[in-house]
């Protein structure tokens, strides 16, 4: 049985009452605890080699891209209030005036936003591009419910938000998670420990279709995991930031999250696991402690309102510390928080179809499926926008390589 950190139920219920809040304990308490003419190569010049001339809102456009993007936002402006179109771009909620007004004032400060950032030729969120209107490969849509994800977080307030998306594009300018997702590859014992799962079925519970599931019960030994692929002396080196725990456990977010549609209300976020089958809360290390908390958060800066669920399957009585020793960090929203479902066993077959999963999780899919691992779901592809920027981003680094050949 599974029981709410606190009262807020996330996953929405079937119309039929399958798997609805009757299921859990009602009474649980907490565990206390481009456009074309964009010049290609010049993409990922960072900010340090441009020119320094000064900037106002549209230099860090060429001039016909600042052309057109003026030409599309004052064609907005005289039709209806901006505000109103702008809500109608949002199909994910009904947005109330005041917060369609902020998220106009959001899509209006983008130019601003674009002079403040490290590299204002990085404007890639999730494979998405999110820039100025009329720009190639800016879906308005897409856009606009990304920007608002991160409204979300920072309750509506514009100042803030701003703030929190110039650091996410600083961070994934610098991080590179579309590489750590599609490019790179990993130590088996590092896949051994994650899989994502992938249920398309019109009938399957509204934000659970995308699943990231950890199974962290998988580490033998968590002392010698993080002295090998965590901790700071394992640190990439300066085109791949973070160890390589961090870079897997982000590739698997951000595979995840390409597989979202963020105008669809029933996939713009998606479900976690998280399996402790078999761990031993004595062997909880100091590494795994560091690492933990630098990806709680990166999470929490830079994938906003992208949860939906996060289970923490076989946690045992005695682990129920843990959950007082992270709260007590300070470092997880009381959003967030309002998310986790804790069980003492693995039973979750109430949230997914039982043909979907293998018995381990109470599902009863056919035998040939003996585990997760023969459902972890390849089919994770870049958006076009992500393959153009993870192009070029390969060419940066060979012509930073030729350099320093030369
Ligand atoms: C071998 C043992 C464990 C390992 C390797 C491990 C690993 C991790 C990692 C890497 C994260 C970062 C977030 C993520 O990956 O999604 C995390 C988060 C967390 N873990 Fe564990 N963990 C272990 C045991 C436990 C136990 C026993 C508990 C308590 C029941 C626990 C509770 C949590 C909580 C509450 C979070 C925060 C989740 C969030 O903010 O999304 N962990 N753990």
């Amino acid at each position: 049985m599974l029981t709410r950190v606190n009262e807020t139920l996330v996953v929405r219920e079937k119309s039929d009452g399958s798997g609805s809040a009757s299921e859990l304990n009602p009474s649980g308490s907490p565990l206390s605890p481009s456009p074309s003419s964009e010049s290609e190569s010049s993409i990922f010049e960072t900010r340090v080699k441009r020119s320094p001339e000064p900037k106002n809102d549209l230099t860090t456009l060429p001039q016909e891209e600042a052309q057109i993007m003026s030409d599309v936002e004052k064609k907005v402006s005289e039709s209806a209030e901006p505000w109103e179109e702008v809500k109608k771009t949002i199909s994910t909620r009904e947005l109330k005036k005041e917060e369609a007004l902020k998220l106009h004032q959001l899509t209006e400060a983008l130019p601003q936003i674009y002079t403040k950032v490290d590299n204002p030729e990085y404007d890639e969120i999730y494979g998405h591009r999110v820039n100025v209107a009329g720009l190639e490969h800016v879906d308005i849509e897409v856009r606009n419910e990304i920007l608002l994800k991160f409204l979300i977080a920072r309750e509506f307030d514009v100042d803030k938000a701003q703030k929190m998306l110039i650091k996410s594009l600083n961070w994934r300018n610098e991080f590179r998670p579309l590489l750590a997702a599609f490019e790179e590859t990993y130590d088996d014992e590092l896949n051994e420990l994650g899989v994502l799962t992938y249920f398309t079925d019109s009938d399957q519970k509204d934000n659970l279709k995308v699943t990231t599931w950890n199974l962290y019960g998988n580490v033998k030994n968590p002392k010698k995991l993080f002295e090998k692929f965590g901790g700071e002396e394992n640190l990439g080196t300066a085109t791949r930031p973070g160890s390589q725990f961090l870079r897997w456990r982000v590739g698997l977010m951000e595979r995840a999250t390409c597989l979202l549609d963020f105008t669809d209300a029933s996939n713009n976020k998606g479900a976690q696991v998280h399996d402790y089958n078999n761990v031993s809360m004595f062997k909880i290390d100091k590494g795994m402690k560091i690492a933990t908390k630098e990806i709680i958060l990166i999470f929490g800066d830079n994938y906003p309102e992208l949860l939906s669920i996060k289970f923490f399957l076989n946690v045992n009585i005695l682990m129920s510390w843990i959950f007082s020793f992270f709260k007590n960090l300070g470092i997880i929203s009381a959003e967030t928080l309002s998310k986790f479902q804790v069980s003492h066993n693995s039973d979750i077959g109430s949230y997914f179809r039982p043909e979907k999963l293998p018995p381990q999780y109470n599902g009863n899919r056919s035998t040939l499926v003996a585990s997760l691992f023969d459902i972890d779901y390849q089919g994770s592809k870049l958006s076009t926008y992500g393959q153009i920027i993870t192009r070029k981003l390969n060419e940066k680094t060979i012509e930073d390589v030729n350099l320093t050949v030369d």
